[in-house]
């Protein structure tokens, strides 16, 4: 299990971070919520050790993983996708995923790049593939698979379907929900309520750096507090 206890992370003046506290259960997904500037790439970061901590603590099974440099973080077992997509473009399929095992010091196999592409939802893909020269979802899907391919008990997923279409959106629930089901502990920054509903077991709602409601995504829809400060005042509808 991976747990932030009372979080907290500064940038300057600002509190990007405040007393946040969450876990990630293995098998389970939770969804992160919130509006722009709310604090939840953030939340990424200081767990995968790309954000110094000014308080609190992240602890993966009990062990401390604050204060520990990415590499580190990464090969304990936690793996991330990024808002904008972050592949290696100039390298193929199989280099990206090369880079995503990387951590594990150790070759990775054909058998086993046909698997994560897989898993990602991909498989229709080639290895020898260029990345940039994929269509954008997957691209985005390649990106996944990266993150598998550190063999992770820890998936943090930073707005996955931002740039899919319905459909695509659609089909990566399945692709979540079979992710979580191998035994992953899942976090899914989204801002598509109809991905979160289908896709998260929990939810957890940032405001300004703080947990403003947490429960499950029903409870979570019809709460008023979310609904005043985000829900109600975008695009998206609690209905
Ligand atoms: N490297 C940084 N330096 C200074 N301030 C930062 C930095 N990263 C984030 N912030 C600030 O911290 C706050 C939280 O930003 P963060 O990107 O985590 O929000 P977010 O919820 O992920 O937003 P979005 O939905 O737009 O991605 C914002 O006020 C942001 O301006």
């Amino acid at each position: 299990m991976l747990a932030l206890d009372r979080v907290g992370v500064r940038y300057g003046g600002v509190n990007a971070l405040r007393d946040v506290s969450l876990e990630l259960q293995p098998g389970s997904v939770l969804g992160l919520i919130g509006p722009n500037g709310a604090g939840k790439t953030t939340l990424v970061n200081a767990t995968t050790g790309l954000a110094p901590l000014a308080s609190g603590t992240v602890t993966l099974d009990g062990a401390r993983l604050d204060g520990l440099p990415p590499h580190r973080i990464a090969r304990a077992g936690i793996a991330r996708t990024y808002q904008n997509i972050r592949l290696f473009g100039a390298l193929d399929v199989r280099g990206n995923l090369a880079a995503g095992a990387f951590s594990r010091r150790e070759r990775l196999a054909d058998n086993e790049i046909a698997t994560l592409l897989e898993r990602a939802g991909i498989a229709h893909v080639a290895p020898t593939a260029q990345a940039r020269s994929l269509p954008y979802g997957d691209q985005r899907r390649l990106e996944i698979a990266r993150a598998l391919a550190a063999r992770p008990n820890v998936v943090m997923l930073d707005e996955p379907a931002a740039g899919m279409n319905p459909s695509e959106t659609g089909r990566l629930v399945d692709t979540i929900r079979a992710i979580a089901a191998s035994g992953v502990a899942m976090l899914l920054i989204e801002h598509d309520m109809t991905l979160v509903r289908a896709a998260c077991d929990r939810v957890v709602v940032l405001n300004f750096g703080q947990v403003i409601a947490r429960g499950t995504p029903a409870e979570i829809a019809r709460d008023p507090v979310v609904v005043e400060a985000y829900l109600g005042t975008g695009a998206e509808s609690p209905a």
